[in-house]
């Protein structure tokens, strides 16, 4: 998605991109500030770090969606940074997923833009020139999975309480084929058969036994090994690297590209089904029912 797309798109959701800051750090490093995507330049050169600011729970709202593709096209339009860190500054969630009410009592249209927010937002980091690492310090369900997975490397908090999976099914939603694709190329064909249909969510050893994760570390080191591992990755040209990853990837995310319009449809006539929307309400309101 260009720029002045996802500016628009900000506009026509009432986001004001003036309330963007850029602010100096102690360091004297550059600090941008959006309301929901917070972007932190960090010590080590090149990398920057982006913290997930969408509370309670890092929901993949429009608004969000928006402001994190356009930090994103940002970074990669600066050539200073070489490599991202993506983690979260919501306490025990890195993200937990689409947000459901964008999915729920709306029309079409806003269907249709929500869902080509999505896609939009997948294809920028699957295909990002940028090293992508996610330093996954709480629990990512569903699309906030499909976010880490779709990074270069993933380093997961050891915290027993923290689940990692595409859960569609359990909230009676069919994964779509691209969400699919990308759990297939990390943990293989039979992984994943069983872990969609189910809708697992797995703790972080089993994450990293099935290969959905690189490495889990203790819950305080997260983001400093997501940093040195970054600085491995930027040992290798940018050009060679960036050619070899496209290379792998370009077969899955031709295969939206080239079916995206029939998929936002396939979305749409999904979404609305009175069915599917009952139990997205069903699930929505046990959310809220199991406070109490
Ligand atoms: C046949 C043809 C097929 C064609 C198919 C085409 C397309 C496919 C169609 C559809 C696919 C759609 C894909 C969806 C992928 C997704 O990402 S769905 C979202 C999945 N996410 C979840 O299941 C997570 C749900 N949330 C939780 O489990 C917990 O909230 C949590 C993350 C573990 C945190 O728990 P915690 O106790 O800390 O917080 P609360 O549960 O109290 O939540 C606080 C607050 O936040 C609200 N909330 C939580 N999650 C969401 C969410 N995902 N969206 C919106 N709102 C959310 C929760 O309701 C609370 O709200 P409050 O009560 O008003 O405070």
């Amino acid at each position: 998605m260009a720029l002045a797309a996802g500016r628009a798109m900000l506009m026509r959701s009432g986001v004001r991109l003036g309330t963007q800051a850029a602010a100096r750090g102690g360091n004297g490093a550059r600090r941008f500030m959006n309301h929901r995507v917070v972007v932190e330049p960090n010590t080590v050169p090149g990398v920057a770090v982006i913290k997930f600011k969408n509370p309670p729970v890092n929901s993949l709202t429009l608004e969000f969606l928006t402001e994190f593709v356009i930090c994103l096209e940002k970074l990669e339009n600066d050539k200073t940074f070489r490599g991202v860190v993506l983690t979260s500054d919501c306490p025990g969630i890195f993200s937990a997923g689409l947000d459901l009410r964008e999915m729920c009592g709306k029309n079409p249209a806003h269907y249709a833009e929500y869902w080509r927010a999505v896609q939009e937002m997948w294809l920028k980091v699957y295909l990002s020139n940028l090293v992508l690492v996610a330093a996954i310090n709480g629990t990512s369900p569903a699309g906030g999975c499909l976010i880490a997975l779709s990074c270069d490397y993933r380093v997961l908090a050891d915290n027993p309480r923290y689940r990692m999976g595409l859960n569609e099914t359990l909230l009676g939603l069919v994964v779509p084929f691209w969400f699919k694709d990308t759990l297939v190329n990390t943990i293989g064909h039979r992984a994943s058969e069983r872990a969609l249909q189910l809708g697992l969510l797995f703790p972080p050893a089993e994450a990293l036994q099935l290969g959905m994760v690189d490495q889990v570390v203790p819950e305080d080191q997260v983001q400093s090994t997501a940093l040195s591992v970054m600085t491995q990755w930027l040992a290798i040209p940018d050009h060679v690297r960036q050619l070899t990853k496209n290379m792998i990837r370009k077969a899955t995310a031709d295969h939206l590209i080239k079916h995206q319009e029939a998929d936002i449809q396939n979305f749409i006539n999904f979404i609305s089904r009175d069915s599917i929307q009952k139990s997205l309400q069903v699930y929505l309101e046990n959310l809220k029912q199991k406070k109490h």
